[in-house]
């Protein structure tokens, strides 16, 4: 399977990597913020989107030929920036980091404006979106990934833009399939809550989740 790729880096260069790709994602997730809020008028919006589309210039000068995949290291650290929930070089991606506790998986983080869906709350695909990985997440910490074969969510109340908290855990597992729940909730208490079902695909049984796959214990 394509997109799975090992990648020697020695480590001290691999720890400036991820700064850096950190520092990137972050001044461009303040930019997408700062897009969806702006009050300016024409002459500063035109003046920002000549500065944003000669920085695009300037990172389109050298570019991999496809999305960013999975990159794993001899060291055991995992890349996965493109990722849409927790790639920490993906703009789309909230700022979120995932903790991995013996039987369960959290974070905490905020959602801005640019995750609305009904005014002042967060987009329920968006909801779905996150719990999606945070179900996955527990499943790849209990030792038993897969991909997504159902979701079901229950939404609760809306969950309000701001700070959230995010939790999953692994409830049982059958032949491939990985049985997870978890929860959304803010200030207000439980917003969201999702049971799913992780598989692992055909293709992938058999391989070393952590080495093949870059998933696990690696
Ligand atoms: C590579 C693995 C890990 C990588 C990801 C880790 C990332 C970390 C977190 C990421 C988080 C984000 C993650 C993402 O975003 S994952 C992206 C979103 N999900 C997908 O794109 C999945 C697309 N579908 C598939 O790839 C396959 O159809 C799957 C993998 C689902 C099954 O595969 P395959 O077709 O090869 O398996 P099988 O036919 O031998 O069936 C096996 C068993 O499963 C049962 N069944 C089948 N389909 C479903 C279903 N939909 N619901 C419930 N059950 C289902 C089936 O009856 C059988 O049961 P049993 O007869 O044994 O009782």
């Amino acid at each position: 399977m394509s997109g799975y790729i090992t990648e020697e880096i020695p480590a001290e260069e691999l720890t400036r990597q991820i700064e850096q790709a950190r520092e990137l994602g972050d001044s461009v997730r303040r930019l997408v913020t700062a897009t969806v809020v702006t009050d300016v008028g024409e002459e500063e919006l035109a003046e920002a989107r000549a500065h944003i589309d000669a920085a695009a210039e300037i990172l389109e000068r050298s570019r991999i030929d496809s999305s960013f995949g999975l990159r794993f290291n001899s060291d055991g650290r995992l890349r996965n920036w493109g990722n849409a929930v927790e790639g920490i070089r993906n703009p789309l991606a909230p700022p979120v980091e995932f903790h991995a506790e013996a039987d369960h998986v959290w974070a905490e983080f905020d959602l801005g404006p640019q995750y609305e869906g009904p005014p002042g709350l967060v987009h329920g695909g968006v909801i779905g979106l996150i719990l999606d990985q945070v179900l996955g997440n527990a499943a790849v910490n209990a030792g038993s990934p897969g991909m997504t074969g159902t979701l079901t969510i229950r939404y609760r109340q809306g969950t309000a833009l701001g700070p959230i908290r995010v939790e999953g855990r692994l409830d049982r597992t059958e032949g491939h399939k990985s049985f997870a729940s978890g929860t959304i909730s803010t200030a207000d208490g439980l917003c969201a809550e999702a049971e799913g079902i992780f598989i692992m695909p055909r293709w992938a049984r058999g391989l070393d989740a952590s080495r093949q796959l870059g998933v696990g214990d690696a």
